[in-house]
């Protein structure tokens, strides 16, 4: 029978057709879809069917989804990491330049000049109106890279390459991203110190617990004087109230952010864009590719590849007979799976188990036929969240 994935936002067709509609349906609305691809889509735990296995985001923030309570339901949640990076990446160097230069007002003034029909006049009052939008160059001043992951990694070597001095903070940076990161990216051992001595910060981490708010008066209150600051990573990162706060104090110049907000719409020291760092063909193919991929080799083969809540797990196919079982992370529970298997004389080939966190991850390669009856052994153990079979076993 063909899967159902219900999509909950429009997703690239480039990613779509890598679910081949012979064995996939796709549609917007499905009442037991088997899973969920979907971009910013605000989803609710009770609006997640009991039928779903997988979810994935075609995109890297998953602040839009209860990853935990999909956790509490042996549900992953995937995500496209560095899919969209290069799109953010660019639209921060555009943020820099708007940051920079008067280029929004000086489109603004000329628009005002569409009254003037004479080209010698109005070259003669642009010329003259010309020093009001002045600007600053980029080259020497200091750009703060706070999150130095898949964006933060690029928009940090752009600015290297545009003749900027680089700053980096990231406590929590991964071993792979360190690999990736220029050697001339100097490190901020706090947010504060990065903080006080920057021309331009830019954040490029995820909104959690840890980092809601982080952007706080402390701060902002100790930017040098002509600071601006680019947030294209998510709104509920910035304290809007010390936000505000900083900008009437003048110390902070100007905001540029992909997340408008009403108390910020209409002054003239904000830029905002419409969440549009991602809106790009390559972007949204991209991660609509990466999404699509991870679901589908979930679903086929219960392979696991970038969760934001299982651990990475894949185990090459030696069988058709497969079996996945999520349970909760504590001892024995795996030696009772493995009993009741032999209790039935199943042979298994081959077997990999990961943990992370509280959940515990398995993918049985077994050499005959499991029954109903044994798998609904293996689900009524404790601690065991679900159990599948996958595949043809015959
Ligand atoms: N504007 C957009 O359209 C758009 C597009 C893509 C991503 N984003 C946002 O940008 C975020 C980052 O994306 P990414 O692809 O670079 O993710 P990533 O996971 O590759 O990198 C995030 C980095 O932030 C670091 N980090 C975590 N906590 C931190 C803290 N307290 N201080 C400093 N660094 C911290 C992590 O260690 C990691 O290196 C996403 O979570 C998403 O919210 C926005
Ligand atoms: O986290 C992300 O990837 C971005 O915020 C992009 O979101 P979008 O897919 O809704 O454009």
């Amino acid at each position: 029978m063909a899967k159902q994935i219900l999509t909950l936002n429009q997703i690239s067709l480039k990613g779509l057709e890598r679910l081949p509609r012979d064995c996939y349906e796709i549609a917007s609305e499905f009442s037991q879809p088997d899973a969920i691809l979907l971009r910013s889509h605000k989803l609710k735990a009770e609006d997640i069917p009991e039928s779903v296995l997988a979810i994935g985001r075609a995109g890297a923030g998953t602040n839009n989804i209860p990853v935990a309570e999909c956790s509490a339901r042996g549900i992953p949640v995937f995500n496209s990491p560095g899919a969209n990076a290069n799109a953010v990446k660019e639209l921060v160097a555009a943020g820099l330049l708007l940051g920079s230069r008067g280029i929004i007002e000086g489109i603004q003034y000329v628009d005002t000049l569409a009254s003037i029909t004479d080209k010698a006049e109005m070259n003669q009052v642009l010329e003259a109106h010309k020093k009001n939008f002045k600007g600053s160059e980029l080259v020497g001043k200091t750009l703060g890279v706070v999150g130095l992951g898949a964006i933060g990694s690029m928009v940090a070597e752009m600015a290297l390459t545009m003749g900027m001095d680089v700053v980096g903070y990231d406590p929590a940076l991964s071993v792979e991203a360190a690999w990736r990161l220029s050697s001339q990216v100097r490190k901020a051992d706090t947010l504060s110190a990065l903080f006080a001595r920057c021309d331009y910060i830019t954040l490029h981490l995820p909104v959690l617990d840890s980092t809601r708010g982080l952007i706080n008066a402390e701060l902002l209150s100790a930017v040098r004087e002509g600071t601006c600051l680019l947030n294209f990573a998510r709104q509920e990162i910035v304290d809007e109230d010390a936000l505000v706060e900083a900008l009437n104090g003048g110390n902070l110049r100007k905001y540029i952010a992909d997340f408008p907000a009403p108390a910020l719409i209409g002054r003239k020291d904000v830029i905002l864009m419409p969440h549009i760092g991602a809106s790009t063909d390559e972007a949204e193919d991209n991660c609509a590719i990466m999404a699509a991929d991870q679901i589908r080799d979930f679903l086929e083969n219960g392979n696991i590849c970038n969760s934001v809540n299982f651990p990475n797990l894949v185990l090459e196919r030696v069988t058709g007979c497969r079996l996945s079982v999520t349970n909760a992370n504590v001892p024995r529970i795996l030696g009772s799976l493995l009993s009741i298997l032999a209790d039935d004389d199943i042979n298994v080939i081959d077997m990999l188990n990961k943990s992370r966190d509280e959940i515990a991850y398995n993918l049985i390669d077994i050499e005959s036929h499991a029954s109903d009856e044994v798998l609904e052994r293996m689900r009524a153990l404790d601690g065991v969240v679900n159990v599948r079979l996958i595949g043809d076993c015959d």
